[in-house]
């Protein structure tokens, strides 16, 4: 089984998908690794370079195409879900998960901006706007996932128990 997690920046996914994978004994793949890994380049680079929707395409190439191990849990980048047919791509091939989270909450969890092109400038009464405005955007997508979970105080026994299979 591959479970996808998915949600906005900063609700947890990369780290939660590597405590998911240690529960389940199986291997975690982070789709934004795997793309500084393959381009050499980081995030911030990569959307310099080529913009957002280089990027875009990119991320999709990269979902579409990964060799995943039968079982395995993967991390997806917070925009992944909204772009082309990747949700729907992601439940034909496996359990997604949403992990969601209050705007606030968001806020709180976001101190690395960075490394995060699309808010590295925000001081965090902007960042709250911001997050308010694109949640409001993206949780069309996100709803879609076969399990929708509260990420805030998520421990990973309890979102193992929320899996379908
Ligand atoms: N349970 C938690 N409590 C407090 N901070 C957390 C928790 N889980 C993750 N974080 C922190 O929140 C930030 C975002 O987590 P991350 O896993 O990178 O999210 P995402 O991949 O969804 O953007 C990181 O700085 C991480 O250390
Ligand atoms: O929400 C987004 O559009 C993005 C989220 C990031 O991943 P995280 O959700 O792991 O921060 C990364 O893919 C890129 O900066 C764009
Ligand atoms: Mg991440």
């Amino acid at each position: 089984m591959k479970v996808f997690l998915i949600g906005f920046m900063g609700c947890g996914k990369s780290t939660k998908a590597k405590q998911l994978a240690h529960r389940l004994d199986c291997p975690v793949i982070d789709l934004d690794a795997e793309i500084v890994s393959k381009t050499g380049k980081t995030i911030a680079e990569y959307f310099a370079e080529f913009g957002e929707s280089g990027f875009r395409n990119y991320e999709s190439e990269m979902l579409k195409t990964h060799p995943y191990p039968e079982n395995c849990v993967v991390a997806t980048g917070g925009g992944l879900p909204c772009f082309f047919d990747n949700m729907e791509w992601m439940n034909a091939n496996g359990e997604t998960v949403y992990l969601q989270m209050e705007p606030a909450q968001l806020v709180s969890r976001l101190h690395n901006r960075h490394k995060r092109p699309l808010i590295a400038d925000l001081d965090d009464e902007q960042l709250l706007e911001f997050i308010k405005t694109k949640l409001q955007e993206r949780d069309p997508f996100y709803t879609q996932a076969k399990v929708v979970v509260n990420a805030f105080d998520l421990d990973a026994e309890t979102l193992e128990s929320q899996l379908v299979h």
